[in-house]
């Protein structure tokens, strides 16, 4: 997936709602395939070593799934958009290649289309709210209904859509065509080395 001198092959981008999944789906993807050959990319990351930095705060804390990032969600939301009206590629840009585990807005996505039209899927992670709730998710006005969890509610047709239930097909059998593409892609990679 990785293309090490020229373009990446492939990159899926990953969005869903908090506690969907993402990070858990995204972790099984690069596990199946290798870190060698797939990196898995949050365009939150740089944002939250910067806005740790900033305010003085735990960045490993920020990047668990734990409580600690929940208090400080609604600042780093508003904190990111004002640097994305400045520059909308400006976290993106970090993340060309392999997986992207965490598009929130419609001008994430649409940055990768522009940039890497061939290689962008893009994948929607779905839980219900009752499963989202007993991985610690309540819902929290100003967050749940704003852009960062809404903005590709509805206006997206997602390449795939990955259900990320217990009542659900295993997420082995529903990833399948999308670890046959990687791997299609990281041998389209091996070929040009
Ligand atoms: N299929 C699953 N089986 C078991 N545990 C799961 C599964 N999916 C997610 N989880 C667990 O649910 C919790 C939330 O998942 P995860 O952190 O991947 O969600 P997320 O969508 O990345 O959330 P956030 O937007 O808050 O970062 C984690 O503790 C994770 O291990
Ligand atoms: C501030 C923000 O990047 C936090 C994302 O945290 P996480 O992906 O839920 O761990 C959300 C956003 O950019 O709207």
């Amino acid at each position: 997936m990785e293309a090490r001198v020229s373009e990446p092959k492939l990159i899926l981008v990953f969005s869903g709602k908090r506690k969907s999944g993402k990070d858990y789906v995204t972790d099984l993807i690069q596990n199946r395939l290798g870190s060698d050959v797939c990196g898995v990319l949050r365009l939150s990351g740089p944002l939250k070593q910067q806005y740790a930095q900033e305010h003085g705060l735990d960045l490993d804390q920020l990047m668990g799934s734990g409580l600690y990032k929940e208090q400080y969600r609604a600042d780093m939301i508003l904190w990111g958009e004002i640097r994305r009206q400045q520059d909308p590629g400006f976290f993106c840009r970090l993340a060309t290649r392999g997986v992207v585990s965490d598009a929130r807005r419609l001008s994430d996505l649409q940055w990768f289309w522009s940039e890497f039209p061939r290689q962008t899927q893009s994948v929607r992670v779905q839980s219900s709210d009752e499963t989202r709730q007993q991985r610690g998710w309540s819902f929290s006005a100003g967050v749940d209904d704003a852009e960062s969890e809404c903005g590709l509610d509805s206006r997206v047709e997602f390449d795939w859509i990955i259900t990320n239930e217990t009542n659900a097909p295993s997420l082995e059998e529903q990833l399948r065509p999308i670890l046959k593409l990687a791997e299609e892609a990281v041998s389209l990679t091996a070929m040009d080395q």
